[in-house]
């Protein structure tokens, strides 16, 4: 097993608010998603270099993560898993990502709701 796969980023209770629901009233309200995102990255050469520009930038993909969730409307928490998943995919060269999109107070007798995604680059979409 190479070094990316082994060694983590991780972004953990990132909150967004944003347009998120299959009801009427979630089309107008905002309401709070929270998410957890694993990265695989080697993060071996950065600290070495002791540079940011060996390393997963976390801030930054914190920020277009933000940027993406909050950008429109959208029905199901696994519509925001799946897009986040293939953002990070596609933009910052992970090759593994886990994401978790919880969206707390959906359920009200519930501590949590929550969907999980698990992506990577050597997904064959032929299974
Ligand atoms: N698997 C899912 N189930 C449900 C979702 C969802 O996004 N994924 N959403 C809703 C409603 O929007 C709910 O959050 C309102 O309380 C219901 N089930």
């Amino acid at each position: 097993m190479e070094q990316a796969d082994i060694d983590v980023v991780s972004i953990e209770g990132l909150s967004v608010d944003t347009i998120i629901g299959v009801y009427d009233w979630e089309k107008e309200k905002k309401q709070t998603l929270t998410l957890d995102i694993q990265m695989s990255w080697d993060n071996q050469t950065a600290a070495k270099s002791d540079d940011l520009n060996d390393a997963l930038d976390y801030a930054l993909v914190s920020e277009k993560v933000t940027q993406w969730v909050a950008e429109k409307p959208r029905q199901l928490i696994e519509s925001v898993a799946e897009g986040v998943a293939s953002l990070i995919l596609n933009e910052f060269g992970v090759q593994n990502v886990e994401v978790k999109v919880s969206k707390p107070g959906a359920v009200p007798n519930a501590a949590n709701v929550a969907v999980t995604v698990r992506r990577s680059v050597f997904d064959s979409p032929f299974g």
